[in-house]
Formats: C-alpha cells, structure tokens, sequence
C-alpha cells in the first residue's frame, strides 16, 4: 500500500471526535438500532420474516449467511433505507415507520454506511467526495480537513486525493467508502461487505480500524462472506457473529 498509514487510533480519534465523550456513552446499556418481528418482502417475495435484533451501544456484530440471505436487505432495515414490510424498526428510539423526513435524515447522520457497491460522485475528486458530507452539514472545519487527511494516508489513499472515482481500483474504492462512513463521527458503522474486494493484509487493517473505533464506543454492523475475517477478530473484539438463513436470524455457533 503506498503511504505512510499513521496509527490507527490517532486517525480515528480524530475522526470519532472526543474520546472522552465515547467513553460516557459507553457502557450505559441503550439500545441504539432494534428490529421488533421485523420482516421485508420485495412486491410478494418475502426475504425476512419477523427478525429480532438489538444492537446495544458499543456493541460490535458480524452478520453472514448465504449468498441472496437477505444480509444487505436486513441492513438496510437498519439504517432507514427500507422500512419493514411488518413489525417494527427503531432508529435510536424512532419508529422508522413513522419518522417524519428531517427526524430520517437526523438518525442517517448518526449512522456511516459502508455500501457494498460504494457509491461515490464520478465528477469530485476523492477528497471532494470524502468531504461532502461535512460540506453539507456546514461543520467543515480545519480540524475535520485535518480528519480527512489522516483517514486518506490510514486508508493507504493520499497519493489518490485528487484522483477521479472511476480511476481508483475496487479495493481503492472500498477503502474510500470507509473513511467517508468514518468522517462524519457517527455513533454506529454498518458495512456491507466491506472486504469484498481488497486483499488479506488491507483486510486485517480495517478490521483493526473497526475494533479501534468499537473500543470508542462506536457501535459496529458488519455484513460479510469472510469466515476468516470473523475468525481473525476473535482476538481484536468481542464480536456477535449472527446468521441469516431462510428468512430467520440465529446466533452463529462457535464452531465458525
Ligand atoms: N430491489 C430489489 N427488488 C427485488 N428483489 C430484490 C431487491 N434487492 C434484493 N432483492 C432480492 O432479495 C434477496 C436478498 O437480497 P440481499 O441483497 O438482501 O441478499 P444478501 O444476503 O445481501 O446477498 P449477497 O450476499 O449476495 O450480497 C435476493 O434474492 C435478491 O435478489
């Protein structure tokens, strides 16, 4: 990786805001995303039938399970993309059924996403794209560019700053779309598949980013394929590993 990555904590620190404010929230037992019997069908193809879940603050959970599971499905249940075609979402204490607009948009600024297919601004150079969340919230500030620049040399992506999106390879992409989920200080991180195409070493660095920003209180959501990646971070954090299957979640053995 070209670079010179700094250390992960600083560049979370940073990006995560006051430690000790993480650490207030810590350990306080609150329930920041729960499904309640939630199901989703597309038009009539049910994909999840009455699902419970409860994410606690600071806590940290890998979801896997088979290929068309309903992974990507249930996580975007959690983050308000989707509302449930029954049962019951809470976004941070919000019905997502009956949240009005702004109170969606004010819960969505609490949650960074890392899509599957990262999703970025073709036009903007990376840096731009990196920042417009800020640029949009009207909280840019010295010390956010200086974020920026210390999420992008983690991310091993300085020398791509001002390179295009559609000029940056998979795993470049990839590891753009988590320093943009980290920028804005949310208090939860899903990521959808966030290994997907990036090697065994870059892997491990972002899992280790992940288990730095849990340790700030950060609550994680992780959708992966990768047993090993969910095997490797037995050492880094005490994670949650659920299956998705027919429909239903079930807590993982411990055999994975
Ligand atoms: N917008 C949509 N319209 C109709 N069907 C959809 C839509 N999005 C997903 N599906 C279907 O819902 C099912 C679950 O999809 P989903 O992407 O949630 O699964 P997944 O477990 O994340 O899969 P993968 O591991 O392959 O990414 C699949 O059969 C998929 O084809």
């Amino acid at each position: 990786m070209a670079g010179t990555p700094v250390s992960a904590h600083d560049c979370v620190a940073r990006a995560a805001g006051a430690e000790e404010a993480a650490r207030e929230r810590r350990g306080t037992g609150y329930t920041v995303i729960e499904l309640k019997g939630a199901g989703y069908s597309y038009g009539g193809d049910g994909i999840l039938g009455g699902v419970n879940l409860r994410l606690d603050g600071g806590s940290f959970h890998f979801l896997t399970g088979p290929s068309g599971a309903g992974k990507t499905t249930l996580l975007k249940l959690c983050y308000g993309e989707l509302k449930p075609s029954q049962g019951q979402v809470d976004l941070f204490g919000h019905d997502s059924r009956t949240i009005d607009r702004d109170g969606l948009a004010r819960v969505r600024q609490r949650i960074g996403v890392v899509h599957q297919d990262c999703r970025f601004l073709d036009h903007l150079p990376m840096a731009e794209n990196l920042s417009l969340p800020l640029t949009a919230s009207g909280r840019e500030s010295a010390a956010d560019a200086d974020s920026l620049r210390q999420l992008l040399a983690w991310v091993g992506l300085s020398h791509r700053a001002h390179a295009l999106p559609p000029e940056l390879s998979g795993g470049e992409r990839q590891r753009a779309a988590l320093a943009r989920a980290i920028i804005m200080d949310p208090e939860v991180i899903i990521a959808d598949e966030p290994t997907g195409n990036i090697d065994w070493e870059m892997s491990q660095r972002l899992l280790t980013l992940l288990a730095e920003l849990n340790r700030l209180g950060k609550t994680i959501l992780v959708a992966t394929h990768d047993l090993a990646l969910i095997r490797a971070a037995k050492s880094q954090v005490a994670a949650r590993v659920l299956r998705l299957a027919g429909g239903q979640l079930q807590l993982a053995g411990s055999d994975l």
